[in-house]
């Protein structure tokens, strides 16, 4: 898989929340995108996953243009900042719902996702009642089930307590080695460092390769 972003520039109101952003992107590789708060290292994601659509420039992903020949990418697994879950539902019960979309995941590959992450997936307990990390563990789930290609991950490392955090790095390389093209963002220096092989700064929306 490849992503080629062409002199992309997203402009809302009067601010270029993205300035000519020219990057490419491909399997093999996982990438890591640093920056400050409010530095666009979200929209940066959402530029890539069609979610936000140019004011000039483009996004192609295995050279089909985002937005026009194609509304999203096929073969993307996304982790984005609020995860979307139904509260009334147990976890269990929201992976199997969100499964059904697209039905290639079966429901013994959710429980052992939930087992790596020490969710019982029979807990009877509702999502509305999980704690932040738990709720971050089932994005990250919802993100890989799919066994896509593309793997897009907005700070997946927020709220896990240690040994979650050693399981996610084990999976990522995993993922790594399996060829998928995985993004992520990060504020901690030491996930970032372990795992990107690329790096990429954000600072007022524009974008500099570190390596
Ligand atoms: N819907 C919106 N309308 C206008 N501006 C927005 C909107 N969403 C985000 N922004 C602005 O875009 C800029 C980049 O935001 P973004 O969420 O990408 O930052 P970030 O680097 O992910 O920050 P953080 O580290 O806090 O998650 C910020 O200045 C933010 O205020």
């Amino acid at each position: 898989m490849k992503i080629e972003v062409t002199n992309f520039t997203k402009t809302i109101g009067k601010v270029n929340i993205l300035e000519n952003i020219n990057v490419y992107l491909e399997s093999d590789n996982i990438y890591g995108i640093v920056g400050k708060n409010g530095s666009g290292k979200t929209m940066f994601l959402r530029m890539i996953s069609g979610l936000i659509l140019p004011t000039s420039g483009e996004v192609r992903i295995d050279n089909k243009v985002l937005g026009k020949d194609i509304s999203f990418p096929e073969n993307l697994g996304i982790l984005l900042e609020k995860p979307s879950f139904l509260g009334h539902l147990t976890g269990y019960e929201n992976l199997k719902m969100l499964a059904k979309i697209r039905n290639v995941t079966k429901n013994d590959d959710i429980q052992k996702f939930m087992a790596i992450f020490d969710l019982d997936w029979e807990d009877e307990k509702k999502f509305k009642k999980y704690s932040l990390g738990m709720k971050q563990k089932l994005g990250i789930i919802q993100a890989v089930m799919e066994n896509q290609r593309i793997i897009i991950l907005d700070e997946p490392f927020n709220a896990l307590d240690e040994t979650s955090v050693l399981t996610l790095r084990t999976m990522l390389e995993k993922l790594k080695s399996e060829h998928k093209l995985i993004v992520m963002t990060s504020h901690n220096k030491e996930d970032i460092q372990l795992l990107c092989n690329h790096t990429f700064t954000i600072s007022d929306g524009k974008i500099e390769s570190d390596s």
